[in-house]
């Protein structure tokens, strides 16, 4: 098996896109209608999907918003410098949640920022 997208309901695919590509330095990767289902789905990501794993931006048209609930946690992502990605992303536009620093009961350098959405995305200090 292999891992290919997590799917995230957004209430604005162009405001997701812009973010996911403008802010975080993604790619559209490909975006089609299904006018049947009254859909788009929008696939962002770092690498092909046959490469990586990827998100799928799925919009439901008319629908601009979802209950967020609190089980959903986070997708994360690897940068170099965790406290220099905050400032980068602050300075595109981005919201940071958590400022960088180590995760609680543990060592880990973290930080988390939130998408148009509300969706967490959690910076990991690799490297
Ligand atoms: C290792 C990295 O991928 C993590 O996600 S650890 C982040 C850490 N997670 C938890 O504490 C999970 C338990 C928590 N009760 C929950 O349900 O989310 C985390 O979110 N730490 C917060 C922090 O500010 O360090
Ligand atoms: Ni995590």
């Amino acid at each position: 098996m292999k891992l290919l997208h997590t799917m995230l309901r957004v209430g604005d695919l162009d405001r997701s896109i812009k973010f996911y590509t403008e802010v975080l330095g993604m790619r559209l990767l490909r975006r089609h209608d299904y006018p049947e289902g009254k859909f788009t789905l929008a696939f962002v990501g770092y690498q092909d999907e046959s490469e990586g794993a990827v998100i799928e931006l799925t919009w439901n048209w008319g629908v601009d918003s979802y209950e967020m609930g609190n089980a959903f946690g986070h997708i994360a992502l690897a940068v170099p410098d965790a406290y220099r990605a905050c400032d980068e992303i602050r300075a595109r536009g981005g919201k940071v949640v958590r400022e960088a620093g180590p995760m609680k009961h543990g060592t880990t350098v973290i930080a988390f920022v939130e998408d148009p959405d509300g969706y967490k995305i959690e910076l990991i200090q690799h490297g």
